[in-house]
């Protein structure tokens, strides 16, 4: 996945610019930055889920997948049922791995809309196992979960990598993973006025 002279914004207003970076097998990229800088809209860009303002992405959409902060979970559906929707819609194969990699067994039968914030988290990355994309891209993957649970998720991202999976990683707490960090911050979009200001004023 490359990012190529990219800018990214919300409704028109650009937020980041001037961003090119390369992620290659293996490798993984820890994006940083306070609240409210970028990262998010910056994933969702890479992943498609909005237009660059600038430039452009190259990845394959096929090899991408993303675990967001909104999960997009299923409430009715169970624990179990929701992961085998997920296989159905990546065409991937099943979905036992998966319920076990956070300990989601006990919970297998239990509509979704009923588990804890923290269960729900493990439910959406246990979605990345089913997903079986070559680039995971993940959106504070960490929050709500347990300390235990930080230490799997490390553990299974470590794994993806050694396995020459790439990881684009927005966290603000260190996971301990062996990655580039990139700091949004110089990258601001600086303040555009609204087309024609300067001219109302000539
Ligand atoms: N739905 C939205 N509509 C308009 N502006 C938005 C929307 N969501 C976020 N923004 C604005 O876009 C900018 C970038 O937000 P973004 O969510 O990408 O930041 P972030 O770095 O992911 O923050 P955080 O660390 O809090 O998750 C902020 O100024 C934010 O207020």
């Amino acid at each position: 996945m490359r990012a190529v002279d990219l800018a990214v914004g919300r409704g028109g207003t650009p937020v980041l610019e001037g961003l090119s970076f390369e992620v290659a097998a293996g490798e993984a990229l820890i994006l940083r930055g306070p609240n409210g800088a970028g990262k998010t809209t910056l994933l969702r860009t890479l992943v498609g889920l909005m237009p660059p303002m600038e430039g452009r992405v190259e990845a394959d959409p096929d090899t991408l997948a993303y675990s967001g902060h909104a999960d997009g979970i299923k409430p009715t559906l169970t624990v179990a049922e929701n992961l085998s929707f997920w296989a159905q819609v990546f065409d991937a194969g099943g979905i036992e791995a998966a319920l076990d990699a956070f300990d989601l067994r006990a919970l297998a039968d239990r509509p979704a809309g009923r588990l804890s914030a923290g269960q729900k988290r493990r439910l959406g990355l246990s979605r990345m196992l089913v997903a079986d994309r070559a680039v995971w891209v993940m959106d504070e993957p960490t929050v709500s979960l347990d300390a235990a649970t930080v230490e799997a998720l490390a553990g299974l991202l470590r794994a993806r990598l050694a396995a020459g999976g790439a990881l684009i990683v927005a966290t603000h707490i260190d996971i301990g993973l062996d990655a580039r960090v990139l700091d949004v911050g110089p990258f601001r979009a600086a303040p555009r006025g609204p087309v024609g200001f300067d001219e109302a004023f000539a």
